[in-house]
């Protein structure tokens, strides 16, 4: 009973890590590009070329209801914006430069946790 309660109490608190985290990307001053999906209608192409669209609110959902069985998920889903990111934008564009600044502040967080 010992092992599984101290599996359940990490869980609990990996759980309430990336929430934490989540929410440090959320209020980042880069973080304006990836709050919610891309806009198809602004950017029709969009949906042909990027076959996984992912966004802070689609991560924040998926915390909120569960879907992340371990925390790896989860920080696969935040590096899957940022590669999507680099798929559509020219490295030195607003955006491009945005998403490798909100790479690096994640690695650098994700690392300390
Ligand atoms: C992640 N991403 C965001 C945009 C964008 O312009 N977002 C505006 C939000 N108001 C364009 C391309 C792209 O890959």
């Amino acid at each position: 009973a010992k092992k599984e309660k101290t599996s359940a109490r990490r869980a609990k608190q990996d759980l309430a890590s990336c929430k934490n985290l989540l929410s440090c990307l959320e209020c980042h001053e880069h973080a304006w590009p990836f709050l919610l999906p891309v806009n198809t209608k602004q950017f029709p192409q969009y949906k042909k070329a990027i076959k996984t669209p992912m966004d802070l609110s689609t991560i924040k959902r998926k915390l909120q209801e569960g879907s992340y069985k371990h925390k790896g998920e989860f920080a696969s889903d935040v590096r899957l914006i940022f590669s999507n990111c680099e798929e559509f934008n020219e490295d030195y564009s607003p955006v491009g430069r945005a998403g490798h600044c909100m790479r690096q502040y994640f690695e650098q967080q994700w690392a300390q946790m």
